[in-house]
């Protein structure tokens, strides 16, 4: 395998034109752009705001994530938390819990919150919906091609494809609270995830920003994309998305406030005010909610560890800068040609990652001190799948 370098003078010849940034304000713009689908109304209002209620009631318990970059400690300019879907399974919730450890960039931690019950409501919603718009799309051959349904779910005759298993939670409060241009990390996730992203309260903006592969560095430039997030919207990051695009949530220099169309439910407000139950005082914060389905072939006990005897995590070849030497230009069949999302109408890159790699992560809580630790996984090698596709075995 080699490693796809540029020479000084060439990387000198990026291109110079600034691509200037895309408001996408609606589903169909979304979808025309981005490996994203936008609901803007995806749950019964009275759940969503009841939803809205209970989580802003459990973010005080929330915390910034720390970790160490490079040599010194950095910390989340938002409050984050993480919850376990409760499976009848009890070895099932022991591997959600050692991964959901993670959340938090390798702290250890207690143990995650169980599912409140309006997120098992909101749930049912957002799989309904996740599903039918997974059936619509062109699947890529690494995504999970099992069966995760069991068989009073897939009763209907129809698979499940995917299911919400964990949830991670995020507030952000004020206009300047955010999260950093980032890919979600894939260790528990596999390749070719999907993500919901649920916005409950304040309306804040998502920017979604592609990461040009190296070998296109010279001939065109990302663009950046932004996409208005109100109250009760579902965002869904299809497969490809943290392959292809980093995605944040900016600091906003105003934001409007939002104003609750529910009061409380009772076990929420305190004593005196409930009496005063017919209103719900404003807010200016924004709650996220991103439902995941942590794939069993990537259970947390299938972790490789490096050499500091910590999980590795996987993070994907977004810049395409490995190729095996057959793959000079990456025009061949297979998973890399230039392909059109017939479905959607979305043109794909026309390099789509096939490459990913287990590194370190031991230095994020570690004084930022890792052991450099990194190989590529070979899917093959080390059991994983079923997958939708049939996928080659790693050379390297
Ligand atoms: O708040 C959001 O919309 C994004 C959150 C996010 O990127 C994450 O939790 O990984
Ligand atoms: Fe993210």
């Amino acid at each position: 395998m080699t490693l796809l370098q540029h020479s000084p003078s060439k990387r000198a010849k990026k291109p110079t034109t600034r691509l200037s940034p895309l408001i996408l304000g609606t589903p169909a713009l979304v979808v025309q752009h981005t490996p994203c689908t936008l609901d803007l109304s995806i749950l019964p209002p009275e759940l969503a705001c009841r939803l809205f209620h209970t989580m802003l009631h459990e973010s005080r318990d929330w915390q910034r994530n720390k970790w160490w970059l490079f040599d010194r400690v950095v910390e989340s300019p938002h409050r984050t938390s993480f919850y376990t879907r409760r499976s009848s399974n009890q070895a099932e919730d022991e591997n959600m819990q050692q991964a959901a450890q993670y959340w938090y960039n390798g702290r250890r931690t207690e143990p995650p919150a169980a599912f409140l019950p309006a997120m098992e409501e909101a749930c049912m919603h957002i799989e309904r919906v996740v599903n039918r718009e997974m059936r619509k799309r062109k699947r890529f051959p690494l995504e999970w091609g099992g069966e995760p349904g069991t068989q009073e779910e897939t009763g209907s005759g129809e698979k499940i494809l995917w299911r919400a298993n964990v949830a991670a939670a995020n507030c952000y409060e004020g206009a300047k609270e955010s999260v950093g241009f980032h890919s979600d990390q894939l260790t528990y996730l596999g390749p070719y995830a999907t993500i919901a992203s649920l916005s409950l309260g304040t309306s804040r903006t998502f920017r979604l920003r592609e990461v040009v592969p190296t070998d296109e560095r010279e001939t065109r430039s990302a663009r950046t994309y932004d996409i208005p997030l109100p109250h009760n919207s579902l965002i869904i990051m299809h497969a490809s998305t943290q392959e292809t695009f980093k995605h944040s949530v900016p600091p906003q220099s105003v934001i409007d406030l939002f104003h609750p169309p529910f009061p409380p439910p009772p076990d929420l407000s305190a004593p005196d005010e409930r009496e005063q139950r017919s209103t719900a005082s404003p807010s200016n914060c924004r709650i996220n909610m991103t439902f995941r389905f942590y794939r069993p072939d990537f259970r947390a006990q299938t972790t490789p560890r490096c050499n500091c005897g910590a999980p590795c995590i996987l993070r994907p070849d977004m810049k395409n800068r490995y190729r095996e030497p057959s793959q000079t230009s990456g025009h061949g069949e297979g998973s890399n040609h230039v392909t059109l999302d017939q479905g959607t109408g979305h043109t794909l890159r026309k390099n789509m990652v096939d490459k990913y790699w287990w590194t370190c992560y031991a230095g994020a809580q570690n004084d930022g001190k890792g052991c450099g630790f990194w190989k590529v996984m070979d899917v093959v090698a080390e059991g994983r799948g079923p997958f939708v596709g049939s996928v080659p075995r790693s050379s390297s």
